[in-house]
């Protein structure tokens, strides 16, 4: 019997065909991508309707991952192999610790469950209701933002709580947005399968989905973690208005130093322009670039 990497295809949860990079073993097809140049591997398991991890592995007896229960397996799988790619393509970032390791995702964690999340060691997904969500990995930029978590965790460690919790929930979407440019909202694909044209969030006009989009209108709470989903519109507004200005290809090279380099466990929303800044001045000096950094942060109250 035939063992080693193979390549299967399947469905994602949109229906959409996608080519997956599986393992075969003792006649067995597993969501398992051992060709990355990473030590560990992409892997993919289901918890099965329940809320063990990390769950079994995600299998098929013909490598064709087609039936509708697989498709969140498929883009858990598909999407995280194309968040590897860009960290490692774009920031020469190998993995999410920049040592190779193991990306796992568990799929069908819990049941209706409307919630995606880093657990610190892995990510999990839920199903959704069908109503507030699709199964969560449908979504490319919610994947991209599980996974920026993790590379927050390894790098500037922002403190989930008050500013430093928004501006890791920011950085979290703000990378969404970078991985998968096609528009500004977070969530679009999955969120609110029976109506169109909304989203969970929206980096430039976070004002629609009940973010602030300035200082003035910060939401002081003890919820929440401090409001960080809410309060995470305000760089978020930030980033919008600095890609608006300098483009995504110098945007997300100082977003990068800015999270990889300078912002700390404790950093605020002013720390955070300061980060901005020192990175652009690395990258691009302190002309034209510098100046449309200051004024994304002037233009949110933010100096
Ligand atoms: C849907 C959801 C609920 C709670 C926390 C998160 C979280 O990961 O912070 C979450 O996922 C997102 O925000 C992704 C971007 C859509
Ligand atoms: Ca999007
Ligand atoms: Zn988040």
């Amino acid at each position: 019997v035939t063992e080693g990497a193979t390549t299967g295809y399947g469905y994602g949860v949109l229906g959409d065909y996608k080519s997956l990079k599986t393992y075969s073993a003792n006649g067995t097809y597993y969501l398992y991508d051992t060709t990355k140049p990473m030590s560990g591997v992409i892997e993919t398991r289901t918890a099965n309707y329940g809320s063990s991890l990390p769950g079994s592995y995600s299998v098929d007896s013909n490598n064709a991952f087609t039936s509708t229960s697989q498709g969140a397996d498929v883009d858990a799988h598909y999407y995280a192999g194309t968040v590897y790619d860009y960290y490692y393509n774009t920031h020469g970032r190998n993995s999410y610790d920049n040592n190779g390791a193991t990306i796992r995702s568990t799929v069908h964690y819990g049941s209706n469950y409307n919630n995606a999340f880093w657990n610190g060691a892995q990510m999990v997904y839920g199903d959704g209701d069908g109503s507030t969500f699709d199964p969560l990995s449908g979504a490319q930029d919610v994947v991209a933002h599980e996974i920026t978590h993790a590379v927050i965790e390894r790098t500037a460690g922002l403190r989930y709580q008050d500013q430093s919790g928004a501006l890791n929930e920011s950085m979290a979407d703000v990378f969404g947005y970078f991985v998968e440019p096609e528009d500004f909202l977070l969530g679009e694909d999955v969120y609110t399968p029976n109506k169109s044209g909304d989203a969970l969030r929206s980096l430039s006009n976070p004002d629609a989905y009940g973010q602030p989009s300035h200082m003035d209108d910060y939401y002081y709470t003890s919820s929440d973690n401090g409001g960080v989903h809410t309060n995470s519109g305000i760089p978020n507004k930030a980033a919008y208005l600095t890609i608006q200005s300098i483009g995504k290809t110098k945007a997300e090279k100082i977003y990068y130093r800015a999270m990889s380099v300078y912002l700390t466990p404790t950093s605020n929303f002013s720390a955070a322009r300061s980060a901005l800044l020192q990175a652009t001045s690395d990258l691009y000096g302190t002309g034209s670039t510098y100046n449309s950094v200051a004024s994304a942060w002037s233009q949110v109250g933010v100096n």
